[in-house]
């Protein structure tokens, strides 16, 4: 018969469990799409903090460094519940990650118990009674009622983290790259919820660590069941040969309410902390540190510095406040006719005190528009006037809520979105190596481009994405 083994971690040592599964997890994580470091070989793991969360599932914090990173990279932490069977069922098949040789786990399935109903189940459970697990600490929002017994579902998109959606009422976000601090995703629409901000599904309930320091690990939110993500509405836009103006409008008018809710929910930055030279200095440095990584890079960098030396030229500084900080059509949900904003994780791969500073608005602005090309380029045949009026709906609609027009500073927007473009190469890279042109088609547009006037202009054509996939 089937049983459901408890390693108790008391009873085994990080280090003795360390042998079961350092070689399955190093051919495991780098198979994940949530890994930064798609292709490298992970050459260092170790157990930062091993939780037993119920029997047979224990919660793990691993820190890894992979081929990408250098023998002496920071190295990652990555957030892992794994479930262990003395044999799995089939229906668990999908989630299983091996069977270790060695170690206290020797002859037995180790799997991913996300993926697990039952795990998941009890996940909730555990998110509906605050309380407290080895270093884990369960808590959330009294006021409110969260039902139990609703059946868990993996989330099957395309993500840098894990989520369950239960029933259709809530979706709890996993995180699988976990920084030190307050995760501002739980941070900032906490924040928001009780600005009374209508934009942003407010946290119900949320876990996180305290070893081996403070840091988020997972936020439970109200699910919106009949949403479709901005993403999906472009492409299917794109597809069927329709207009996307008035969604792009409406986003940019709710762009601009999230980002006023900001503004008086956290205190704002100075101006001249963060004048032009200052930002436009961190953008190279990004650039440089981004060309290490990405050789494709390399033969632009001249020409992208020019849209940085053009923002370091202009006098007046920039007012800084909290921002989205990885604000695209992925991150925002139509629900009904209203625009909901997710995913206030930031960039993942930064470091969270960097992702918490205030930052210029238009950072924002400049990721959306940079998403609205990436869906244009997505698909043949490649459609840069579709692009081009989502840009301009997006930023009128933007301007009526905000009274301030992006396009009115194209130095500005052409900065940021080579900002945002360098870092989309990085991520690709990392993530997505198939989807580099993308990102490396803007590049080459933005390193040779000055601004027009409107802040569009007609791009110079370059291989789609799926030419370059040879699709
Ligand atoms: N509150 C929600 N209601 C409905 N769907 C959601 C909600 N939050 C997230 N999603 C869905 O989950 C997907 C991934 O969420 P996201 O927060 O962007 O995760 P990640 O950071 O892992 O990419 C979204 O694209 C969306 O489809
Ligand atoms: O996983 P997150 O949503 O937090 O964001 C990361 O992954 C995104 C891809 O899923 C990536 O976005 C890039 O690809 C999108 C299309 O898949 C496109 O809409 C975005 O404009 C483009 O930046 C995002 O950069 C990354 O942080």
């Amino acid at each position: 018969m089937r049983k459901v083994v408890s390693p108790r971690p008391s009873s085994h040592s990080p280090a003795l469990l360390l042998t079961s599964l350092a070689g399955l997890l190093k051919t495991w994580l780098p198979e994940q799409r949530w890994f930064a470091g798609k292709g490298s070989r992970v050459t260092d793991l170790a157990l930062l903090s091993v939780t037993e969360l119920h029997p047979g599932c224990l919660h793990l914090l691993v820190s890894t460094r992979h081929g990408a990173d250098g023998a002496n990279g920071p190295g990652d932490c990555y957030q892992l519940l794994l479930g262990v069977m003395d044999v799995l069922p089939p229906r668990l098949g999908h989630a299983r990650i091996g069977r270790p040789s060695e170690g206290p786990l020797a002859g037995l399935d180790v799997y991913d118990a996300l993926q697990d109903p039952r795990s998941a189940s009890l996940l909730l459970e555990r998110l509906r009674s605050p309380g407290t697990a080895g270093p884990l600490r369960f808590e959330r929002e009294e006021r409110v009622t969260i039902h139990g017994g609703l059946t868990p579902r993996l989330l099957d998109a395309e993500q840098s983290n894990t989520s369950v959606v239960y029933g259709d009422a809530y979706i709890l976000k996993v995180f699988r790259r976990v920084q030190p601090g307050v995760n501002p995703d739980l941070e900032v629409p906490w924040a928001l919820a009780r600005q009374g901000c209508g934009r942003v599904p407010g946290p119900l309930a949320w876990f996180r660590t305290s070893q081996p320091q403070l840091a988020t690990l997972g936020v439970l939110q109200p699910f919106l069941p009949d949403a479709v993500d901005g993403w999906t509405l472009a492409l299917e836009s794109l597809a069927k040969g329709r207009a996307f103006t008035d969604e792009a409008y409406e986003l940019g008018r709710a762009t601009a309410e999230v980002h006023l809710a900001l503004a008086s929910a956290f205190p704002l930055g100075l101006a001249s902390g963060r004048g032009n030279r200052q930002l436009a200095a961190a953008m190279n440095e990004r650039l440089v540190s981004s060309s290490r990584s990405v050789p494709e890079l390399r033969p632009y960098a001249a020409g992208l510095r020019s849209a940085f030396d053009a923002l370091a030229a202009q006098d007046s500084a920039r007012p800084a406040q909290r921002i989205h900080g990885d604000l695209h059509l992925g991150q925002v949900l139509l629900a009904g006719e209203r625009w909901f904003v997710i995913d206030f994780e930031g960039e993942p791969a930064r470091p969270i005190d960097e992702r918490r500073q205030p930052q210029p608005p238009v950072r924002d602005v400049a990721g959306m528009l940079r998403s609205f090309d990436y869906a244009a380029r997505s698909r043949r045949p490649w459609r840069p006037e579709w692009a081009q009026r989502c840009r301009d709906a997006y930023c009128a609609g933007y301007a009526r809520a905000s009274r301030w027009d992006p396009r009115a500073e194209p130095e500005l927007l052409r900065a940021y979105e080579t900002d945002r473009a360098v870092y989309e190469a990085l991520y690709e890279a990392r993530h997505r190596p198939d989807w580099l042109p993308v990102p490396m088609a803007a590049i080459a547009r933005l390193a040779e481009r000055a601004p027009a006037p409107s802040g569009g202009g007609s791009p110079k054509p370059v291989p789609s994405f799926h030419t370059a996939q040879g699709g």
